[in-house]
């Protein structure tokens, strides 16, 4: 889908009960984070708590810094030689960027999909026995074969593939290989999943097949998307950070944020002002 910006106002989705106000759990915490890229100051003081029950959606003009925070919370930013990080970030209390922490394993634990469909040029099902096999989540064949089941069928995609399943997951459609992408994400059972503008290639009924997935499967994983279109942040979140030149302006429930911003600046981008 072309990511248009938003005609004003962005019109939240009123069907969403209302955010619970308590008995949220915090998976991901984030303390006076920042980030440099050699000596860009991309990222400055952030500090935010990402629960399990709502979506949270990373918004603001480019080169804000949402991607470059969102993969600070799998360190992702590790394959960055220039990148440095400094701050406290914690999955379910574990600082993340404790030695001890083992990379691979926390990005099991917090997957990541991109804004290309990225899927390896194997078959449908080795794209999502993959991570599974390295991870020995899979003792037989039997198991796997239901990892695979499982994970495509909570990506929404089983009854489009399940009778193809060895042709090449390279040969689907742009949005088919996208829900490829989460279901690989999902059979490695992670606690949260990061979703960088994961619609920006995709055409709008597959944008919508992926928006529906999100509520889908919120509240199974935490999970946080960083998405320029503030429309879509309205319909798949119930908490949404505005990020503005690396700063952390304001974050609280989208309905807030989108009808009733306490910082100028939110206003300013939410009504279209600059971004
Ligand atoms: N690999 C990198 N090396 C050097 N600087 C980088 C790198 N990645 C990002 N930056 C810089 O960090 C800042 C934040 O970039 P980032 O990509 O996180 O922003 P963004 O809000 O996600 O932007 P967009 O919406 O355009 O994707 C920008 O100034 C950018 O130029």
């Amino acid at each position: 889908m072309t990511d248009t910006q938003a005609p004003n106002p962005v019109r939240v989705d009123q069907t969403e009960p209302a955010t619970p106000k308590a008995a949220t759990h915090i998976k991901m915490s984030a303390r006076d984070v920042n980030v440099f890229y050699g000596a860009t100051h991309a990222i400055k003081d952030v500090s935010i708590d990402v629960d399990m029950e709502n979506v949270t959606a990373f918004i603001g003009p480019s080169g804000c810094g949402k991607s470059t925070f969102l993969r600070t919370l799998n360190r992702m930013n590790d394959t960055i030689p220039i990148a440095k990080v400094t701050g406290d970030i914690t999955l379910d209390g574990e600082d993340i960027y404790s030695p001890q922490m083992d990379v691979v394993q926390l990005r099991a634990r917090v997957g990541m999909v991109f804004q290309k469909p990225n899927p390896f040029p194997k078959s449908i099902y080795e794209n999502v026995a993959y991570g599974p096999r390295i991870h020995g989540l899979a003792p037989n064949k039997g198991a796997m074969d239901q990892i695979v089941e499982q994970s495509l069928k909570r990506a929404g995609l089983w009854d489009e593939v399940k009778d193809r399943l060895h042709d090449s997951g390279t040969a689907l459609s742009g949005g088919q290989q996208q829900r490829l992408c989460i279901a690989r994400a999902i059979a490695v059972d992670p606690e949260v999943i990061l979703m960088d503008e994961p619609c920006s290639a995709l055409d709008p009924i597959a944008t919508a097949k992926i928006e529906e997935l999100i509520h889908a499967l919120r509240g199974k994983y935490a999970i946080v998307i960083v998405t320029h279109n503030m429309q879509q942040a309205a319909r798949v979140s119930q908490k949404t950070a505005f990020f503005h030149l690396g700063n952390l302006v304001e974050y609280g429930e989208t309905s807030d944020i989108f009808t009733n911003p306490r910082e100028e600046r939110t206003k300013d981008y939410i009504t279209g002002r600059y971004g």
